[in-house]
């Protein structure tokens, strides 16, 4: 029924929203959220209030002049009880005028490093009452006399955070498609340096070193495409089982789409960073769109749950799996190999042996947590405390166990996918998914040192086989980003565009700053000039 009343009017855009869940005094800890939502059963309304400035909703996008509406997550008060936090639709502006309602303040919280388009801003609510329908009610309700009825599971009210986790994945495969894109081209029109003297400039792509700082962000943007479509269709099935009523498959994805969007945006960032500082001083120009780019990238590693607390609630999950897999109870299919006991096997420089080396270190990491926790509790420090004082190790171990799910994930996709390819592109699908494998075993050596058999001919020869790979990709580098297919308009990127006149459109984009509308600017004679003359 309130879908019925929201949904028409949201999709032709007579409603326009946004969700006002972070607050100025709390973005991570929901049930600290201050703003109010109290019951009036003589009125059948809700009363919205913000107690103190920390309440004042804080970042949500286009809440500063775009929305009319937005979903506002606030504590539940009804008969004197706190029910805890719950979503409301509310309306915020006058759907003509536009101007924020009484008992209504918003505005800007001005600028920030990126998404300066976004409008983010603050609401503050001074007793404003809304219909006892604006409490969306799908999971829970209050009743006209103001009853409440609790949610048959209470984390259903977080499922908005779920999805927006599992899209942020594909988000990041897109992102890095731009950014390999945009360096990968300029890389190839860029000519510098002399190692021979006696032959032209070299395409800077035709260093080893330019090769290893972007070849893993076309990999990546792969890796991250397919685990985000895994991933989507997870999604999909425990949505299904939730309609059904049959919540146990909810508690693994969330701690899958934790740990994912944290890796996918960490690693996304900082490819995206390493594409602008391959693309020397042009690279950090704004008209390249990398230093927009790396912003867009960075923000994902805050919204949406910042990434340390997610990689915390995915080591929650596994150290629950590590502790009922000890008592022999089956443990959820991304979870089981943590139960996996047998002797270290002779370490292979595979594909898949890396994958099981990975899935080694994520297990002996979990145990290591686990045992170091348990120690701490029975010298008499609290579990949380212990929890505490473990907790660089249990993001050590998230990350461990996300790396071992793309990599299987990223390999048995492809192999599934290269049945229907033909023989040029599944080989070079393949040496992606080969470049990717062997970049993490060996940016993670250390782990693999500690928790496998892998020995140091073996690093030796993963160093080779890398080295290989980037020999054998680079023909088809600029091939496969222009497989990306992202037109000029999108790229909005002087140095990526098809056509290569980088130059050209560097120089064309100067002359548009306004600075340069007129030979001697008003700064000479206001500040320069009385300077020169000693007069300031
Ligand atoms: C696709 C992107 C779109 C466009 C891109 C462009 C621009 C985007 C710009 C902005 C988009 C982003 C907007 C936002 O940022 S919205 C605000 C996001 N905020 C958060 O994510 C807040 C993060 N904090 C939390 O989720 C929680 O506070 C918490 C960290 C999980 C802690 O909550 P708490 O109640 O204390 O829970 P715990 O005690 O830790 O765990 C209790 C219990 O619940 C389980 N749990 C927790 N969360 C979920 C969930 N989401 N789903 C299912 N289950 C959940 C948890 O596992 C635990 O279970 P146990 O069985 O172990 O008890
Ligand atoms: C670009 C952008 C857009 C956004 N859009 C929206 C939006 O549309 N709607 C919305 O509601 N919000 C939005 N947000 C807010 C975002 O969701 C929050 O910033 C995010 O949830 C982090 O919360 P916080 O800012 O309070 O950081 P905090 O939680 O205060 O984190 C600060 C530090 O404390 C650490 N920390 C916190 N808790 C723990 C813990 N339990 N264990 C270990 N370390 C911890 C964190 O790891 C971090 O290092 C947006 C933010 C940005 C940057």
């Amino acid at each position: 029924e309130q879908q019925e009343k929201w949904v028409p009017r949201a999709v032709n855009m007579e409603i326009i929203g946004t969700y006002a869940q972070t607050e100025l005094g709390h973005g991570t800890f929901l049930r600290g959220l201050e703003t109010t939502a109290t019951y009036d059963p003589n009125t059948e309304e809700f009363v919205l209030n913000s107690p103190t400035l920390t309440a004042y909703k804080w970042w949500p996008g286009g809440l500063a002049h775009t929305a009319n509406h937005c979903v506002v997550v606030a504590q539940l008060h009804s008969k004197g009880v706190n029910h805890g936090v719950h979503p409301f639709i509310v309306q915020i502006r006058d759907e003509d005028t536009h101007m924020p309602l009484p008992g209504v303040k918003v505005g800007e919280i001005g600028p920030k490093l990126s998404f300066s388009t976004a409008n983010n801003g603050f609401l503050g609510f001074d007793n404003f009452r809304v219909p006892r329908d604006s409490m969306l009610m799908k999971n829970a309700q209050v009743l006209k006399d103001g009853t409440y009825v609790k949610s048959r599971l209470s984390k259903l009210t977080y499922g908005t955070m779920v999805f927006i986790r599992v899209m942020i994945v594909t988000d990041m495969a897109y992102y890095l498609s731009v950014g390999a894109t945009i360096a990968i081209r300029y890389s190839a029109v860029r000519h510098q340096s002399k190692p021979k003297e006696n032959e032209p400039e070299p395409q800077i792509l035709d260093y080893v070193t330019q090769q290893h700082k972007l070849f893993i962000a076309l990999a990546s943007s792969h890796a991250f495409r397919v685990t985000g479509q895994w991933l989507w269709t997870t999604f999909v099935r425990v949505n299904k089982a939730l309609t059904s009523g049959n919540a146990d498959t909810l508690p693994e994805l969330h701690a899958v789409a934790c740990c994912l969007k944290a890796v996918t945006t960490r690693d996304a960032a900082s490819m995206v960073e390493a594409c602008r500082m391959s693309c020397g001083g042009h690279g950090y120009m704004t008209s390249s769109y990398l230093p927009i780019l790396y912003g867009i990238t960075t923000a994902a590693c805050t919204y949406e749950g910042e990434n340390t607390v997610l990689l915390l609630q995915t080591a929650r999950s596994l150290v629950k799996a590590w502790q009922k897999g000890s008592k022999g109870k089956p443990l959820s299919p991304t979870e089981a190999y943590l139960m996996d006991k047998s002797p270290v096997p002779k370490w292979e420089n595979t594909l898949d042996g890396i994958i099981a080396g990975f899935r080694r270190v994520s297990a002996g990491k979990v145990q290591d947590c686990v045992s170091k926790i348990d120690k701490l509790v029975k010298m008499g420090t609290s579990y949380e405390d212990a929890w505490n004082q473990t907790s660089v190790r249990l993001v050590a171990a998230s990350e461990a166990h996300s790396r071992a799910v793309i990599l299987a994930t990223f390999r048995a996709e492809v192999s599934r996918a290269a049945a229907a390819l033909s023989p040029p592109l599944a080989r070079v699908l393949h040496q992606l998914v080969h470049l990717y494998t062997v970049y993490w075993a060996l940016e993670r050596v250390g782990d693999l040192l500690l928790y496998t058999s892998i020995a140091e001919r073996d690093v030796q020869e993963l160093q080779q086989q890398y080295e290989d790979l980037l020999q054998k990709i680079r023909p088809n580098t600029v091939g496969l980003v222009d497989a990306f297919d992202l037109r000029d308009e999108i790229l909005n990127s002087t140095l990526g565009a098809y056509d290569g006149r980088v130059y050209e459109r560097l120089m064309e984009e100067a002359l548009k700053s306004p600075l340069n509308a007129e030979p001697v600017n008003q700064s000479f004679h206001k500040y320069l000039k009385p300077f020169m003359q000693g007069k300031l």
